[in-house]
């Protein structure tokens, strides 16, 4: 036995947004090191929200987020950044820069006092970038890229930052199913004994393949957690979703989700 306390600790995490909607509601779970978890549930339960309590980046209402059993509360943001990287769905008009530029980005929270990389940092950004597949790239500016070459050296930025978590918003949106499965495998291969990452994502049966943890959400609350071959059933598709779906197995074993009609009633 050991006493050592979970990578990521959420403890009756609320967030309440200045206009008063309560976007995560009394939300514990914990994550332990090593791992690749989904972030499952419908567009507004509350995914983002909730990534960006755990990094800091929307104020928590209530309760508390823990790294290695440390409050983020009252953490400056390299303090955290060191700790926690992310992914996020949506690029910022910064993203100008070279994949050069971005991937060094995430060397920041290491630079003391002046914007001065070492030669160790110049090392592991090349040798990032090469494990990532966008070495050749190096010199193009991000918005001139694919979306799965983009995905790929934001992905690499997030490595070079060396977190204990990393957090990925949708990070196959837009992609073909090759890319998809590129940018799990990529995910996959990072999660070593010391670090995990939590992952946003509305391919299920995705999910499923990769991830040996995932969490349901629905209007902010947790709706369930555990293995996805266990926890994803039609019901829960129902449940969560509004929609009847076929829920099965594969030859191999892989779960697959066939969504085939929304059960709710539209506005049209
Ligand atoms: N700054 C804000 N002020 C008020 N409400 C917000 C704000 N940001 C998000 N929301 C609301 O909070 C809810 C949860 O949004 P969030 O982006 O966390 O959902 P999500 O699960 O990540 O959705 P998606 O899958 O579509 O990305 C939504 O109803 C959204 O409209």
């Amino acid at each position: 036995m050991t006493d050592e306390p979970p990578l990521l600790e959420l403890s009756g995490l609320n967030k309440i947004y200045e206009n008063g909607f309560h976007a995560v509601k009394n939300v514990s779970f914990t994550i332990e090191s090593g791992l690749l978890v989904g972030l499952i549930g419908p567009n507004g339960c509350g995914k983002t929200s909730m990534m960006r309590c755990i990094n800091q980046m929307h104020k928590i209402s209530s309760g508390d987020v823990l790294i290695d059993g440390e409050s983020v509360l009252g953490k400056t943001p390299a303090d955290i950044a060191r700790k926690v990287s992310n992914v996020p769905a949506e690029l910022k008009a910064s993203f100008g820069l070279t994949v050069y530029e971005t991937v060094m980005l995430g060397r920041y929270p290491y630079l003391q006092n002046v914007w001065w990389e070492t030669d160790e940092d110049e090392d592991l950004v090349e040798d990032v970038m090469k494990k990532f597949g966008v070495y050749e790239l190096r010199d193009r500016p991000l918005n001139m890229l694919s979306s799965g070459e983009r995905q790929r050296a934001l992905i690499a930025k997030a490595y070079v930052q060396e977190p204990r978590l990393m957090l990925v918003d949708e990070p196959t949106a837009h992609l073909d199913m090759k890319y998809k499965l590129e940018v799990m495998e990529y995910l996959n291969a990072m999660v070593k004994k010391d670090m995990s990452i939590l992952v946003a994502e509305h391919d299920i049966s995705l999910m499923a393949r990769y991830c040996k943890k995932c969490i349901i959400m629905k209007r902010g609350e947790i709706y369930a957690i555990g293995d996805p071959k266990e926890v994803i059933t039609e019901q829960l598709i129902q449940d969560v979703y509004e929609v009847s779906a076929s829920v099965g197995f594969d030859k191999d074993g892989e779960l697959f989700v066939l969504p085939k009609r929304y059960t709710g009633n539209y506005h049209l």
